[in-house]
């Protein structure tokens, strides 16, 4: 197990491309500026945009920097084992990639790409409803790879019940479910360019290529384009169910379920109360409450509220191994990336996804025995100190 994941480092240095040099820096900043430049100024907008002034997503990565490591010393960590399972997912390190939706929007292979390089680590995706590929040939490119299925939840059972079935037979062992975008927030970068990938058919492949959604439209969204996606976000749109719906999704989904975008221990209470399996701690990366909590200033209170109940997995800021190390330490039981790898799809397509995930488990493998640690179960928070 000794440098599973570290002998990227050697990799790099061997064929001499670190820097900036080919194929793709290793540092989550350059990599976003330098995507910045490859991809179309909306596309990059609304990939790095946050909701409002930013506030939250700045919040997001300043609370990462509240904690340090303390690094213990002759610990024998040259043994390192980073694996471990998550919402019945066994995997080689607790690491999985945020459901993103319209990649066709960043590179011309979108969601194939990302689900053939996830695949080849052996880290699960969470495709996204706002997919601009359909669930059976995500499915398909993701091939023995593990899957999750994230739903933006429609508000026609029918809708829902076809789609969770259709997650189901393509293999998609657990259900992410996103409560915190039921609506889009103000985001002024992309309200100020006019951009929304969705009004121009983008990010709708799940719906379109769903019968019962079909059977609902007058006119095949082939003929009618602007009324199928209004009609579709009509339907994912809005809060008119409460916490009793969530029976619905556990009738309908036999695997885990996990609720996305908790910020409040009550919720995680409520979740767990619906028997819910798992609880995703995130404040979708900034994107929506603009002043809200930054995400692992919340997470110790959830873990701390249902820890012994179900699983609690966090997002929102992570970009290097000593984030995803503090974020284990401080109860998660796993950690979702989100814009780093599509910074790193817009670079290289499936390579580009590859070389992030591998650099950000090669940093954390690194961290993990530089700080004297072989397992994930050793991180707590006694390993960390506030800054
Ligand atoms: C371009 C983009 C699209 C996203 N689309 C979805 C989505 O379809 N469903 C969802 O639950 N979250 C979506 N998210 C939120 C991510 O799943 C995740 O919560 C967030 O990106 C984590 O923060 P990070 O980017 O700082 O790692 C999206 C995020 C970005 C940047
Ligand atoms: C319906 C919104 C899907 C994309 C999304 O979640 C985001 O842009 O943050």
């Amino acid at each position: 197990m000794a440098g599973q994941f570290a002998g990227y480092q050697n990799e790099i240095y061997l064929q001499g491309y670190g820097g900036t040099a080919p194929p793709f820096t290793t540092d989550a900043t350059r990599l976003e500026a330098a995507a910045a430049e490859l991809m179309g100024p909306e596309a990059y907008s609304y990939v790095a945009g946050a909701a409002g002034s930013g506030a939250t997503a700045s919040a997001n990565r300043a609370a990462f920097d509240r904690w340090r490591l303390v690094p213990r010393m002759l610990t024998d960590a040259t043994e390192r084992d980073l694996s471990s399972t998550v919402l019945g997912t066994p995997l080689p390190a607790p690491v999985l990639l945020a459901p993103v939706g319209v990649q066709s929007i960043v590179h011309a292979d979108a969601e194939r790409a990302t689900a053939r390089a996830a695949a080849a680590l052996g880290l699960p995706v969470v495709l996204s409803t706002a997919s601009s590929t359909s669930i059976e040939d995500v499915a398909e490119a993701s091939g023995d790879g593990p899957r999750w299925f994230q739903l933006y939840w429609p508000n026609d059972p029918d809708v829902c019940g076809s789609i969770l079935s259709r997650a189901r037979e393509a293999g998609y062992t657990a259900l992410v479910v996103t409560l915190d975008t039921w609506t889009l927030a103000w985001r002024p970068s992309d309200l100020d360019s006019g951009y929304l990938p969705f009004l121009q058919g983008e990010g709708m492949a799940v719906p379109f290529s769903d019968p019962v959604f079909r059977s609902r439209l007058d006119k095949a969204p082939e003929d009618d384009l602007p009324s199928a996606v209004l009609r579709w976000i009509s339907m994912i749109t809005g809060t008119d169910r409460g916490w009793d719906a969530l029976a619905f999704l556990r009738e309908h989904w036999d695997g885990p379920i996990a609720l996305k975008g908790i910020q409040h221990p009550d919720d995680a209470r409520r979740a767990a109360d619906a028997g819910m399996d798992g609880v995703v701690v995130s404040n979708h990366g900034g994107r929506q409450v603009d002043g809200a909590v930054a995400s692992l200033d919340v997470l110790p209170e959830i873990v701390a509220a249902v820890g012994d109940r179900l699983e609690v997995l966090f997002d929102s800021g992570v970009r290097t191994g000593a984030d995803v190390v503090k974020a284990l330490a401080l109860g998660a039981r796993a950690v979702l990336l989100g814009r780093p790898w599509v910074y790193g799809l817009a670079h290289g397509g499936e390579d580009g996804v590859r070389h992030v995930l591998r650099s950000l488990l090669a940093d954390l493998d690194l961290t993990m025995g530089l700080s004297g640690h072989r397992r994930i179960t050793e991180l707590t928070p006694a390993v960390l100190r506030r800054a």
